[in-house]
């Protein structure tokens, strides 16, 4: 292996009220963008919660090696909750002191440039996403888990968030991305995920899950894998309109798993 993980679990399962959304899941999160998908309530957000340590495995164990420095791990939750009456800037002021960072350059950094004496409460849906993974990229952390950063966004932002999140992953550092945007994996990640009923189906660089499972892209790798029947798989939006293009009843019906299946 040419890379370092930077993050590992081994064996993680994460139940709740008793019920698993996580099966023994292992893992080695490497430098580079590694996209996390699967049917709505396969367990993304719960895996990438994990991941960064925002919720505790019930078994197995989270480790991170390679995450180092005043900040080693940036995490943009599904829905941030920032507070009201703060400018834009003020906002990621706040944080970026405590890891010396610039907020200024924050901003630029995601094209918010403009949008810095701005108050949070009036940015569109969009920018407060924007400023969402501004802020999870403070401090230059080693692992980011951005948890679908195209939610909500149209077509020109949500590329500007993936773009951000390739950037960020150029040099050492370690972003996992839950999407159900699989035309912005196929564009931007270089490793995935798939998860499907809270257990990993497959994993490893783009190209060979391609390859080995004869698929000519991650739609249809996705098709292939999770064995989805409908005409219509995620869409292209992500967050809201992608949720509208899934139609896999038992995997979309929430708290509803499978837990006997093992093809890890
Ligand atoms: N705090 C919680 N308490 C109870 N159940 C939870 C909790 N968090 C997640 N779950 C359940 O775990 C399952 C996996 O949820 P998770 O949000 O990880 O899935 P997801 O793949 O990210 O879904 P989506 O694509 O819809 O965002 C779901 O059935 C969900 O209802």
């Amino acid at each position: 292996m040419p890379d370092e993980p930077v993050a590992a679990l081994s064996e993680v399962t994460r139940t709740y009220g008793g019920v698993p959304v996580l099966e023994s899941v292992s893992l080695a999160v490497e430098p580079g963008v590694t996209a996390v998908i699967g049917p709505n309530g396969s367990g993304k957000s719960t895996l990438l919660r994990a991941l960064v340590g925002a919720t505790e495995p019930t078994a197995g164990e989270v480790r991170h090696p390679g995450a180092t420095g005043p900040k080693p791990i940036g995490y943009l939750p599904q829905r941030v909750p920032f507070r009201e009456g703060f400018t834009a800037r003020e906002t990621l002021a706040f944080y970026a002191r405590l890891v010396g960072d610039d907020p200024d350059a924050a901003l630029e950094r995601i094209g918010l440039g403009d949008a810095g004496d701005r108050r949070v409460e009036a940015l569109s849906g969009g920018m407060r996403r924007l400023l969402g993974i501004a802020q999870a990229v403070l401090g230059d952390p080693s692992l980011v888990a951005l948890d679908e950063p195209a939610s909500g966004l149209d077509p020109g932002m949500r590329e500007r968030a993936f773009r951000a999140a390739t950037e960020l992953a150029d040099g050492d550092t370690a972003v996992a991305v839950s999407s159900h945007a699989l035309d912005l994996v196929d564009e931007h990640a270089d490793r995935v995920v798939l998860l499907r009923r809270g257990e990993v189906a497959a994993a490893g660089p783009l190209d060979r899950l391609l390859e080995e499972r004869g698929a000519a892209d991650a739609r249809e790798l996705y098709r292939v894998v999770v064995g989805e029947t409908s005409a219509s798989a995620p869409g292209e939006g992500d967050g809201a309109g992608g949720d509208e293009g899934e139609r896999d009843a038992g995997d979309a019906e929430p708290g509803v798993h499978v837990t006997g299946v093992s093809d890890r």
